[in-house]
């Protein structure tokens, strides 16, 4: 039994295209529609042919969808869900992939308020975007993690949870505010640290003379990599988990501090003791089976 058979996607980049292609590949049954804003991904998604249907108007898109996934980025959520408002099935699901929860969650409950509404985040993604970055197994082995309201239908959740874990994520469920402190942690901050430094680096070249590029093949390159995510997703996250990133950078900043002094008086302890502490951090994430050198990845189209 599938938990929902008319699919929409509304925003078809990395994730609106992955989500297509993992639901051809896992439910191939369910009639898949799709609508982005910009003309150019329609025609590519159209030659792709990633769907059953792509519509120029974000109405038509959802007129008989019994589940909506808004792709968008979180800065576009509430334009987005005002677009397909007065078209939307009543007894349809609602539900959006945005990397910060707790705005998201508002803005769509401003936008559909009588909508059923179970905001989602699956934690999967590359630095890539487009349709043509995406790929079918891209929430193999992730978590998606959902953040439904308190007085969200049970059983809504529990459709939106299997349609993910048809998908080949684990789900887990969690306050807004909760999921907003954890990803500012595990990813948004990161992301602050990569484009930070390599906007230093880059800013240093006239002194390095070149070769901050030219030896990149070490640390560097990782961060690089993940410089490179695209800046209108990575803009609209920090413009909208503004609290918790803000509390995670205030915490980040004492324990560099911290560590400066560590250098400056010689303490090596401290800095060996840390070090052996992240290694077995990275070492564990391995052996859980959550880093992205697993084979079926999908990097090979990099
Ligand atoms: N890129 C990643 O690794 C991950 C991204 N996310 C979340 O997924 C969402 C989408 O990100 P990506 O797919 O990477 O971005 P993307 O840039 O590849 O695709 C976004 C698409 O949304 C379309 N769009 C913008 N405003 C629209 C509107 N009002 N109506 C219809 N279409 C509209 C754009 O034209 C674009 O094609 C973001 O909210 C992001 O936080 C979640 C997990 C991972
Ligand atoms: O490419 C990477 O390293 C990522 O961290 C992917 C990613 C980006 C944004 C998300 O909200 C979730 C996952």
């Amino acid at each position: 039994m599938l938990p929902f058979a008319r699919v929409t996607v509304i925003g078809l980049g990395l994730i609106g295209s992955s989500i297509l292609r993992a639901v051809r590949s896992h439910m191939p049954t369910v009639r898949l529609t799709g609508h982005d804003a910009d003309p150019a991904v329609r025609e590519t998604v159209r030659r792709l042919d990633l769907c059953d249907d792509v519509t120029d108007t974000p109405g038509a898109a959802v007129i008989d969808a019994d589940l909506v996934i808004l792709c968008v980025p979180v800065g576009a959520i509430a334009a987005a869900a005002e677009s397909f408002a007065a078209d939307l099935p009543a007894d349809a699901i609602v539900t959006d992939v945005g990397g910060s929860k707790a705005s998201v969650a508002e803005a769509l409950r401003a936008a559909l308020p009588d909508a059923t509404i179970v905001p989602g985040h699956p934690v999967a993604g590359t630095e890539h975007s487009g349709p043509e970055a995406g790929f079918a197994t891209l929430f193999h082995g992730r978590w998606c993690i959902l953040t439904p309201e308190d007085d969200t239908p049970e059983a809504a959740t529990e459709r939106v949870r299997a349609f993910w874990e048809k998908l080949g994520s684990n789900v887990e469920i969690m306050s807004p505010k909760h999921h907003d402190l954890v990803l500012a942690v595990t990813s948004h901050v990161p992301h602050l640290i990569a484009y930070s430094i390599v906007g230093t680096a880059s800013d240093l070249e006239n002194v390095t003379q070149g070769e901050v590029i030219k030896y990149s093949a070490g640390g560097f390159r990782d961060f690089t990599r993940i410089a490179a995510s695209d800046p209108t997703m990575w803009r609209d996250v920090f413009l909208n988990n503004r609290e918790a990133v803000l509390e995670i950078l205030q915490r980040l900043t004492e324990d560099v501090t911290a560590l400066q002094r560590a250098i400056r008086w010689g303490d090596g302890d401290t800095l060996f003791n840390l070090f052996a502490r992240t290694r077995a951090i990275r070492r564990s994430i391995i052996e859980q089976g959550q880093d992205d050198e697993r084979p079926d990845f999908g990097r090979s189209h990099e």
